[in-house]
Order: C-alpha cells, then structure tokens, then sequence
C-alpha cells in the first residue's frame, strides 16, 4: 500500500524537529573561526572542546495508522535518533511530535535499575508502561520466558552483560503491545536462539501494530515490510514516499557512492531530493545488495 493510500486516522505528528548534540572533540580546526582561538588556548591548558551535532534538521510529516514506515539512510543520518525522538527519549532541540498513543521503542524504552533484580526490573518496567500490578502477575512469566536469561533474572542488572540487558529491555518493550510500534534493526542482539525468538515477537507485534517505524539498513527489508520509507541524510528529509521507490533510490545512491562515482551520487541525490527519484532499470531483475553503501 502506497502512502498516498493510507487513509487512516492520523497517528505520529513529526513537526519541524531538530536535535543537536553537544559532544567532546579534539578537531579545533573545524569549529567556527570565531571559537577557535579560544579552544586552541582551552586545550593548551588541558580543557575539553566541545561542538554541536545537528543529528536532525528541521524534520517534519505525518504517520496514519496502518503505514509502516522504514527509515534508510547512510551511518549518522539521523535515523535512530528519530526513533528515539518520536519515543519521547530524546527531547529535540525545536520542534515537536504529538502522538496518539504512546510510541514503544522496542528495546529503549525502560529505564533499568542496575542495584535491583532483573526480575523487580521487569516489575518496574510493566509498571512505567501503565499495566495494573494484578495484570502485571499474569504476565511476567512470559516476559521473564521472552527474555530467556535462566536464574539471572534474580540477580542484580549491574552484574548483567550488555547483552543480557538488552533481551530485557527487549522483553519489556514487547509485552506493551503498542499500537505505535518504533523498531531499531541496530538493537538486534543476543544469540542465535534469542534472535530466532525475538524476531517471531517482532512479527507478532507488527501484525497487532497500527503504525510501525523501522530502521533497518537493508534497503531491501524496507521494500519487503513498509508501506512507505523516509530518506534522510546528514539529519536532513530527502525524500518521502512509497517504500520501494525510496529504498530504491537510496540502494542506487549508496552503491554509486560505493563505487565513488560520485557525480551520478550527485545527480541521483538531487533528483531523490526534487522528489524525481531515480530508479535503476535494472533494480527490478538483479536487486543490489542490501548492505552496498557509504556506511
Ligand atoms: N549521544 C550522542 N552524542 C553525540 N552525538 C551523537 C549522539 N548520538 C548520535 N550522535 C550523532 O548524531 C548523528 C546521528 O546519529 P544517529 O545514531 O541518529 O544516526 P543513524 O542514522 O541512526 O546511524 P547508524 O545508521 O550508524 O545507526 C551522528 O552524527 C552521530 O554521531
């Protein structure tokens, strides 16, 4: 189904977002002229610099219920911070965004106690996601189940790896069963058999979701799951539409970039941006591969 077609209610409102982060760096050369000297005289006498990044620029539409929209675009477009935006994680810098219901980020969304249990953890999660402790007894074993980390659930988050945590979280997020539903391909973690068992979760949860964000960088998982697909770039929207016509000028785009041919980059870039995006004929027959790019 193509944008154009999603006549459903209105769900995500993305209204001239911006989010700059302020980050440590080591580059005085690349600061504003008018910075420089003072940051030059800073580090002399061992002080840290720091500079902005504009992660997102301006961003602005609008998401209906039944769409599922992917996010492409190369490393640090902007793509997960977007995500996190719209989860209300990261506030923006300008901008707002009004949703219908509250957007879950699959694997973000709870804020871990690391001195508490795993299992409190989960308590606490069910509770900041508006489940009723009585409903929360009902269904903590399957989320302890999704998450599968065996006895450590009775143990401290602090004493967890990385990876562990993250099934939790995973398993918290999924037991909300949002109707705004935010998916990082990057959070993807865990081994063989967690990654079987959260990708069938996934599944499961798209189908009950009204509205889906994915962020994948297989262009080609965006043509298969979404209905329409976001380009960004350097925190700036290139181009929105039907899915297959956007992943399929980003694929274009990022392999002309990966063979450094770099003027058709250009013009294909431009042509996405003017809302002409190029197409490849050959796109159709011999699809690119999913990971060709600048990443
Ligand atoms: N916590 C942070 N502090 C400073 N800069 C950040 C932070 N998080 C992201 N950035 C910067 O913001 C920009 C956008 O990052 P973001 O993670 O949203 O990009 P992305 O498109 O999701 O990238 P990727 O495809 O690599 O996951 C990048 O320049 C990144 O370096």
């Amino acid at each position: 189904m193509a944008a154009s077609e999603a006549p459903g209610r209105i769900s995500v409102l993305v209204d001239d977002v911006s989010v700059r982060y302020r980050t440590e760096t080591s580059n005085v050369d690349a600061l504003p002229p008018a910075k420089r000297v003072l940051a030059r005289a800073g580090q002399a006498i061992g002080l840290t610099t720091y500079t902005g990044v504009d992660a997102l620029k301006g961003i602005s539409f609008v998401a209906r219920e039944g769409e599922h929209i992917g996010l492409v675009g190369a490393n640090g477009s902007g793509k997960s911070t977007l995500l996190r935006v719209i989860a209300g994680v990261e506030p923006p810098r300008t901008g707002r965004v009004l949703a219908e219901a509250t957007p879950v980020l699959l694997g973000v969304s709870a804020a871990m106690m690391p001195a508490l249990t795993g299992e409190r953890n989960v308590r606490l999660g069910l509770l900041a996601l508006g489940f009723h402790p009585d409903e929360i007894t009902e269904i903590m074993p399957g989320v302890i189940k999704l998450a599968g980390i065996g006895d450590a659930i009775h143990r401290p988050m602090k004493t967890y790896s990385s990876g562990m945590g993250a099934r939790l979280r995973f398993a918290i997020a999924a037991a909300a069963q949002p109707s705004i539903l935010l998916i990082d391909e990057a959070l993807g973690t865990g081994d063989a058999a967690f990654a079987d068992r959260s990708k069938r979760k996934i599944d499961e949860l798209r189908a009950g979701a009204g509205t889906i964000f994915l962020v994948s960088h297989a262009a080609q998982t965006i043509e298969e799951m979404c209905t329409r697909a976001i380009w960004l770039h350097m925190g700036e929207l290139i181009i929105d539409g039907p899915a297959v016509e956007v992943a399929r000028a980003y694929r274009w785009w990022a392999h002309l970039v990966a063979k450094e041919d770099f003027q058709a980059a250009d013009e294909a870039f431009t042509l996405a941006r003017q809302g002409r995006p190029r197409i490849p004929p050959s796109s159709g027959s011999k699809p690119l591969s999913n990971h060709e790019g600048p990443a």
